[in-house]
């Protein structure tokens, strides 16, 4: 798997900035006056049970819920791109038109042609969307992502409808854009592994508020099965009402 080049300087310029951030759905207070900062280059994953808010958060971050505020405040410098779950490209364009898509001008034709062939997708520019795997409609939306420039990636649960290879194969190729690009990233996802594999460093909500909020130094010195990682996960795990009691034995839930 690609490496990733250093933790984001504590002193990087702030890419996001979230204060007092608090959404209610009617009774419920999923977000409560959440403070969050993301410094360029950072990649922050997000981890939570399920319900606890984070597509709610990440959604108030691309301003696509008018309705999250509260009375905080949000900033952004900078472009930013989301990718979902489902890539969301456009079945009646080409792959090369869904990457142009919403950039001005024919210059932007081979611009799109180096976005697809970063994700390594060269020789599919005319191909329509349906003949391609879910890999490769995630790869066509990193690319079309990428033409913003952006200064953030806000990324909702991106490779979990992915089969486990094609995950880890999508897993390195973001790494390998985000050591390229720096963005600064918000990864939301359901998977500690994937978290810790990914991120540089890792946030759990829970109850409305970030309950955990730490660097992960693990990628960068020591992979998937040591001590180390094994005892990140387990600790994240045990926050998420999972205890994994030995590396043999089943898994328990809490809840
Ligand atoms: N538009 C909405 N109207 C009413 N309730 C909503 C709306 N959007 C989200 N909620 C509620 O807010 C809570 C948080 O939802 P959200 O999708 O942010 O959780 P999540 O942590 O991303 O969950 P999951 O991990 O299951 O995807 C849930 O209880 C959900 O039902």
């Amino acid at each position: 798997m690609a490496s990733n080049s250093g933790l984001a300087a504590a002193d990087a310029p702030i890419a996001v900035s979230v204060r007092n951030l608090t959404r209610r759905f009617g009774e419920q207070t999923v977000l409560d006056a959440v403070d969050l900062d993301i410094h360029a280059g950072e990649f922050v994953a997000l981890l939570g049970r399920s319900g606890c808010g984070k597509s709610t958060l990440l959604r108030a971050v691309a301003r696509l819920d008018a309705a999250a505020s509260g009375g905080g405040a949000l900033s952004v410098s900078g472009q930013s791109s989301v990718l979902f779950q489902d890539s969301r490209i456009l079945p009646w364009m080409t792959v090369l038109d869904n990457v142009r898509l919403g950039t001005p001008d024919d210059m932007d034709a081979g611009r799109a042609r180096r976005a697809l062939a970063g994700v390594g997708l060269s020789g599919k520019e005319s191909a329509w969307p349906k003949v391609l795997s879910g890999g490769e409609q995630q790869r066509v939306a990193l690319a079309r992502a990428l033409m913003r420039n952006p200064a953030l990636i806000l990324a909702d649960e991106p490779f979990s409808a992915l089969d486990a290879l094609t995950r880890m194969r999508m897993q390195s190729l973001l790494l390998e854009v985000h050591a390229r690009h720096r963005p600064a990233v918000l990864f939301v996802t359901h998977d500690v592994d994937e978290a810790l594999v990914l991120a540089n460093r890792i946030i759990v909500l829970d109850a409305g508020r970030i309950h955990y909020d730490r660097r992960n130094p693990l990628k960068l010195s020591q992979g998937r099965g040591s001590s180390g990682f094994e005892a990140m996960r387990r600790e994240i795990l045990a926050l998420l009402g999972v205890r994994v009691a030995a590396a043999a034995d089943p898994i328990t839930t809490t809840h």
